[in-house]
């Protein structure tokens, strides 16, 4: 059981990133302290180029700092190897992305359950938890789809469910609604909520308000600096025993 006395899940102290492209420096993320407790739902929002995402990178192990430090349930990250971040991916940190990344050549059942194959995860259990998410996503029937066929907002549930296939303890989501209609934004929202509820730690970066108000902490980053932290609800108790299915057309979900 978590308690008060554990660690964090996330720890970053003075954390700082710049990018040197072809232009003048960009000082994306410049010392950011922010921790990020087991079971909570922190939104990140702020304006375009503020560093959001580049903050996410970095959570992810996707981009190395150039100063400060990460924590990950107390374990320094400083000497981990790009092979070491990895596993660590594959372990503990499931990302979503905008533009949801599916491999394009493998169907629906085969993106969902290369991260745990890859995981070492047995064949039939990586099946099995490929058949379980993607039901609860609302996705039978797909499984043997290509990306390529679905919407954006199925792709997008597709990708929830590969991120969430080696049950992470971290969720990352980069603009997870930012390529879809109001209809799929809803859905992101209301499975983000419903995995939340039951305990997943998530971390979003997103420009919509709307998409933010899901979360129970909002951040406010401004050019490279958190500038505002607001609590918004309680951390729900972590929840054990077997997963609610999630219906997609009922409004309460
Ligand atoms: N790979 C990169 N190379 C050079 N500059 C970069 C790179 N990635 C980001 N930047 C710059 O760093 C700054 C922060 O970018 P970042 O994408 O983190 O912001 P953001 O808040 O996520 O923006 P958006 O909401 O538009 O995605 C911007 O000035 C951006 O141009």
């Amino acid at each position: 059981m978590t308690t008060d006395a554990s660690p964090p899940l996330l720890r970053a102290e003075g954390l700082v990133k710049t990018h040197h492209g072809e232009g003048a420096p960009a000082h994306a993320v410049r010392g950011v302290d922010l921790d990020v407790r087991h079971g909570e739902f922190v939104a990140i929002t702020g304006p375009s180029g503020a560093g959001k995402s580049t903050l996410l990178h970095l959570l992810g192990g996707l981009q190395r700092p150039d100063g400060g430090s990460l924590r990950l349930d107390g374990e320094r990250t400083d000497g981990y190897s790009e092979a070491r971040w990895a596993v660590e991916r594959r372990r503990r940190i499931g990302i979503v992305f905008q533009f949801f990344n599916l491999v394009s050549n493998l169907t629906v059942a085969d993106n969902v359950e290369l991260p745990a194959l890859l995981a070492g995860t047995p064949v039939r259990q990586a099946r099995a938890e490929r058949v379980r998410l993607l039901a609860e996503l609302g996705l039978e029937g797909k499984e043997r789809g290509m990306p390529g066929e679905l919407s954006g907002g199925e792709q997008q549930r597709v990708a929830l469910a590969r991120a969430l296939v080696n049950q992470p303890r971290l969720l990352l989501a980069d603009e997870p609604a930012g390529s879809l209609d109001s209809k799929g934004t809803r859905e992101v929202m209301r499975l983000l909520s419903r995995f939340h509820q039951r305990g997943q730690t998530i971390v979003l970066v997103t420009h919509d308000a709307r998409l933010a108000s899901a979360a129970d902490r909002v951040i406010s980053f401004y050019d490279g600096r958190i500038a505002d932290d607001a609590a918004l609800g309680a951390v729900p108790a972590r929840r054990t025993g077997p997963a609610a299915v999630i219906d997609l057309n009922d409004p309460e979900d």
